[in-house]
């Protein structure tokens, strides 16, 4: 992409290069169009041979649990009853789960916005947006990081006056403070930059990172990004901010010696003031308004993480800006396309069904993945089938970033059938109060005690006390009457920064799964609270996330118990040349077979596909197992919803061996502990059990284990790293020595215990 040679593309001026009006206005044509995935049928048929194998085994380990006289059933039955009603209530829990992935399977559909249409029909009524872009931590995202993103969505594709961006900063740091004043001096050269050349993406430090020379104009700019990049680096490493910067802004008069991250009052300070006429870049033209925000915080009040910070965001910008329409990013989700705001506004702005929509949600993507994706973070299924499929039904899993929000349905309002959308409306820029004044009432507006008896994390705004507030608000958003798009549009609008060690992968998991475990704990589970609000499909569809860690259970049996039988020579599945086998051999077989093809299907990799199996098993046995106990514990009432932020930086030596797809460990985590465990013991049982067969001479009974064999030696295989990082690495990120310990003795313990019980 980049600037493609282009010079003069996107012309001088300050035009905001509204595209095509060569097209005839033609009311009837609509804003956008959806189309069905092709195949549905063979899939249908396809579902229905493994649903009936499924029902097979289920019927296998009821017909072989209920006792019966001789007959063809093994000799050790009895021994293993209790074992074998685990292996049933397992299988059917891995049954039902699949049943509640289909219904997304069989209604996929995509969008497709046209944004020429939009611009000829509409480009001299086009709504206010908001930006709202929220951070927590200057450590942990760092100041440099965050005005990427910022100057990024500052140079979209639209009409300045109409564009405000706002910065939350949770963090309370002078240092963000600080690199948003750089970022909006170095925005006056960047944004006609961006214009001028028609550049892609408009994220400095991405652009630049995949260029190389083109002029002495790129040359300049370039210098200019990486001064001033200095400037903050240099800042945030002296830990001071210089007196000389200090006094050039009042801002910074809000900082003294007792703010600190969780201690401070409201600071709203709105650094381009986009009514001004005097704010205009380096070719004249204006610039979008820019907000900075750091709502108070005091120890003793909640402040519900993001959900708090979004909430104080709506109700600032409803005082500066109040854009119809709400773009919400992290930090670190860079816009990787100038006209995203376009293609969103389509359907926002369609005659006939644009009214009913409340957001429009772009999936999480991400610029730092790998060519074969270690951490299984770019999951190409769940992106092109499961969210498309639930898009089917008219409804999208708000995921917290590269939403476009209606204002007034993430306020609380309801739908309904009069309601015919505030197309007309001109952005409502507050004009009579001044700068200061402004200020002054978004401050109170962004105060602890502002929500104090009110609607605010209930019926109005994020919902608060969920570690995925984002999930159950645009659940009661949709049971609210309004309908929700999915949108996944060819060149990802959104890039953010995936997780790069093992350990920021899980805590990530575990906050999501427990978050969405909980909701369906809630009086918001999706099938009471959206029962005859949403379709059926599409409460299954959120359930096949909400019940990500009821997943941990029956694969921690599956990992646990075969193995040991197998290695005291006990059976659980049936013999090969019994017809019993044959439901089970096809069920498993293609249903990853299934799995593999719709990877591949979605442009994914063989290597790609075997590394996310990984995935899925290292988060099943670990932070799903976690999230399950937090969630119980706290239906008990012994602990509160947290939110552990995901790093975004990691030392250089990590970085190198993400860029080399070597597992990260490097720390002596229980999940790593358990993780170790389950490999260990899978070792231990598989050669323990052939070591037998071996000493007995004894292969005929190999006949009836050859399942738990097949299963031992998968589980084997998938943790190859494993063993690696415990055996045989020696760099930082291996397995420490106690972890391998650990991991030994417990599996040892395990294989030895087993026969007493
Ligand atoms: O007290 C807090 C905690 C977090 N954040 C922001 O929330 C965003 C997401 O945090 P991150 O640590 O990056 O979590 P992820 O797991 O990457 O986030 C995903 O999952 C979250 C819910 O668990 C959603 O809120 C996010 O939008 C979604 O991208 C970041 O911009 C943070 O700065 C706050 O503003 N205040
Ligand atoms: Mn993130």
């Amino acid at each position: 992409m980049g600037r493609g040679g282009s010079r003069g593309g996107g012309g001088g001026g300050c035009g905001s290069g509204g595209g095509g009006r060569e097209e005839a206005a033609d009311p009837l044509q609509p804003l956008f169009e959806t189309k069905e995935a092709k195949g549905r049928v063979a899939y249908k048929l396809f579902a229905c041979t493994i649903m009936v194998g499924i029902c097979l085994i289920w019927l296998y380990r009821i017909v072989q649990l209920i006792p019966r006289g001789g007959g063809d059933h093994d000799d050790d039955q009895e021994g293993r009853s209790w074992a074998w009603i685990g292996m049933f209530m397992a299988e059917l829990w891995f049954g039902f789960y699949w049943i509640i992935t289909q219904p997304v399977r069989l209604n996929v559909r995509y969008r497709l916005p046209f944004k020429d249409r939009l611009s000829s029909r509409y480009e001299d009524k086009l709504p206010g947006v908001d930006i709202f872009v929220c951070t927590a931590d200057p450590v942990m995202e760092p100041p440099t990081l965050v005005i990427n993103t910022i100057l990024s969505v500052m140079s979209y594709n639209y009409p300045p006056e109409k564009l405000s961006v706002y910065l939350s900063d949770d963090g309370g740091s002078e240092f963000t403070f600080y690199a948003l004043l750089e970022a909006s001096n170095f925005s006056k050269y960047w944004i006609p930059f961006c214009k001028k050349f028609n550049v892609e993406p408009r994220n400095p430090e991405a652009y630049f990172a995949q260029e190389t020379y083109h002029d002495q104009e790129w040359l300049a700019i370039k210098i200019k990004y990486e001064e001033m990049k200095n400037r903050i680096e240099s800042a945030t490493a002296q830990e001071r901010i210089s007196r000389e910067i200090r006094d050039q802004y009042r801002g910074f008069s809000e900082w003294n010696d007792k703010v600190t991250k969780q201690n401070h009052q409201s600071i709203v300070q709105i650094i381009i003031d986009g009514r001004d006429t005097k704010a205009v870049d380096k070719e004249g033209c204006q610039l979008p308004t820019l907000v900075y925000m750091a709502r108070e915080k005091r120890p003793k009040r909640p402040h519900n993480f993001k959900a708090g910070a979004m909430n104080s965001l709506i109700r600032v910008s409803s005082e500066i800006s109040n854009g119809s329409i709400i773009l919400n990013v992290d930090c670190d989700m860079y816009a990787n396309n100038a006209d995203s705001i376009r293609e969103a506004l389509c359907f926002f702005m369609d005659e006939k069904r644009g009214h009913e929509i409340a957001f429009v949600q772009h999936p999480q993507t991400f610029n730092n993945i790998t060519q074969n994706d270690l951490y299984g973070n770019n999951n190409l299924v769940v992106k092109q089938v499961e969210l498309a499929g639930i898009g089917g039904y008219d409804v999208a899993l708000y995921c917290g970033t590269g939403c476009f929000h209606r204002r007034e349905s993430l306020s609380g309002r309801e739908y309904s059938k009069d309601y015919r959308g505030n197309r007309d409306k001109e952005a409502n820029k507050n004009f009579e109060k001044k700068v200061h004044e402004l200020e002054e009432v978004s401050k109170v507006l962004a105060n602890c005690s502002y929500e104090t008896d009110t609607q605010w994390g209930k019926e109005m705004g994020l919902v608060y006390g969920c570690a995925v507030e984002d999930i159950v608000t645009g659940l009661t958003i949709q049971c609210k009457g309004w309908k929700s798009m999915y949108y996944n549009p060819e060149r990802n609008a959104f890039l953010g920064v995936a997780p790069t060690t093992l350990d920021t992968a899980l805590v990530q998991f575990k906050r999501w799964s427990e978050g969405m475990f909980q909701i369906f704990f809630s009086k918001y589970c999706p099938f009471i609270y959206g029962h005859g609000k949403i379709k059926l499909g599409a409460q299954m569809g959120y359930c096949i996330y909400l019940l990500w860690a009821t997943l941990s259970l029956p694969t921690l049996y599956y990992v646990i118990v075969p193995p040991l039988y197998l290695l005291h020579g006990i059976s659980l599945f049936p013999k090969v040349s019994s017809m019993w086998f044959i439901p089970f051999a096809y069920v498993f077989i293609a249903n990853r077979v299934y799995s593999l093809i719709e990877a591949l299907n979605c442009g994914s990799t063989v290597k790609i596909w075997w590394n996310l199996q990984r995935m899925w098993m290292i988060r099943r046995t670990t932070a799903f197992l976690f999230a399950f106990m937090d969630v119980i514990i706290k239906q008990l009432g012994l602990s509160h919803t947290a939110f552990v932020l995901t790093s975004k930086v990691v030392t250089e030596d990590v970085s190198n061996r993400y860029e080399q797809e070597i597992m990260e460990f490097g720390s002596s985590s229980i999940m790593f502990t358990m993780l170790g465990k389950f490999a260990i013991l899978n070792l231990f049982c598989l050669v323990g059990a052939t070591f037998k067969k071996v000493v007995l001479q004894d292969f005929g009974a190999l006949e009836n284990l050859i399942s738990q064999v097949f299963l031992c030696g998968m589980m084997i295989l998938i943790n190859l790293p494993v063993y690696e990082a415990m055996f045989f690495r020696k760099d930082k990120g291996c397995l420490p020595f106690s972890v391998m310990f650990k991991s030994i003795v417990l599996a040892s313990l395990a294989c030895l215990i087993m026969p007493m019980i």
